[in-house]
């Protein structure tokens, strides 16, 4: 999109969101460049739908601001392009799904039907069916046609293969990544699936306990972590010399053996095995460690007053 004044597809800066028992998203900061197609995990509770309900507005922020496009989301204009596809799928049970689909056309401009009848055909979901009559996972399919038929340059989707069979999750992710890619189309998923969302993502952003604990391009967040093994010292088994040249994240010693997810701050001693671990590895061992240093990689990074961060 050469017309477009931003080229990130978000740009949240200090926004959170507080309920009355408490905060449920906290000065979380970051960008997301557009056509990329990004993971958002994290635990329950961690506030990823609260995060996906400021994007689409139906959380109004406490505090902050939210730019999708370098437009602020409170512009009307904005919502032409992003869809959602939220977690309870809401669909009018009374209707076919060929209605549902003919509403999709009338109220969207972008409008693409072929692709919305070929997302329920694949899953040989009929479309003279009632919503009401369909399977957990057929809905899916057909909040998934809706969202896709909309042609949005921003697709937000809050955990959409949780109820879908290992086929159609398989099915529809190819189908995302592929629609991603021919048009450009950025993509932000939350999902506890994770290592699924390793094959699909090339962004990620980790949220904790309402916090932003990771952002940035895959590439850049795993490789930058080593798993060590080695023989336990010190007084509590960690070597003092992997602590004071390396951001150790998460350790633990069993019997004469430490080992540890770390960051490297350099060469790692040759006395210690190191392997590269794969993303859930790093993920667990951040969620394991909430003292752990976040990690916001360079292009990710935004302060609260949404200039780009040191
Ligand atoms: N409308 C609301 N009123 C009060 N508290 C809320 C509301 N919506 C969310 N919360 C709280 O905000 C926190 C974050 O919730 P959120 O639904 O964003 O988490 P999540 O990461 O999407 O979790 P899950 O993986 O379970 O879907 C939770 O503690 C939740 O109880």
């Amino acid at each position: 999109m050469s017309d477009d004044p931003s080229p990130w597809a978000i740009e949240a800066a200090g926004l959170g969101k507080k309920y009355r028992r408490g905060w449920a998203l906290r000065d979380c900061s970051f960008r997301l460049p557009a056509g990329r197609i990004c993971a958002l995990v994290g635990p329950n509770g961690a506030g990823k739908s609260t995060f996906l309900g400021t994007a689409t507005r139906l959380v109004t922020p406490t505090t902050g601001t939210l730019r999708l496009f370098g437009v602020p989301v409170t512009d009307p204009a904005v919502m032409a392009r992003t869809a959602f596809l939220a977690q309870d799928k809401p669909l009018y049970t009374r209707f076919t799904v060929a209605e549902m689909l003919r509403l999709g056309r009338e109220l969207n401009p972008r409008w693409d039907q072929a692709l919305a009848e070929r997302v329920v055909r694949s899953g040989n979901v009929p479309l003279t069916a009632r919503i009401g009559t369909l399977s957990g996972g057929q809905r899916t399919r057909v909040a998934f046609a809706l969202a896709f038929g909309k042609r949005p340059d921003l697709l937000l989707l809050d955990e959409p293969m949780a109820d879908l069979d290992p086929l159609a999750r398989h099915e529809l992710s190819g189908l995302l990544m592929a629609e991603a890619a021919e048009h450009g189309t950025t993509v932000l998923m939350s999902s506890h699936l994770v290592s699924e969302m390793e094959e699909m993502c090339d962004y990620l952003l980790l949220l904790a306990d309402g916090r932003l604990r990771m952002a940035g391009p895959t590439d850049a967040l795993v490789p930058a972590h080593m798993l060590v093994t080695g023989v336990a010292s010190g007084d509590d088994g960690v070597p003092e010399e992997l602590r004071q040249q390396h951001t150790v994240v998460e350790s633990r010693v069993t019997g004469r053996q430490f080992s540890a997810l770390v960051r490297p701050g350099g060469p790692l001693s040759d006395s210690w095995e190191a392997l590269v671990p794969n993303m859930e590895e790093v993920l667990l061992a951040y969620l394991r460690s909430p003292g752990a240093p976040d990690l916001i990689a360079g292009e990710a990074r935004l302060d609260a007053s949404g200039e780009v961060a040191a």
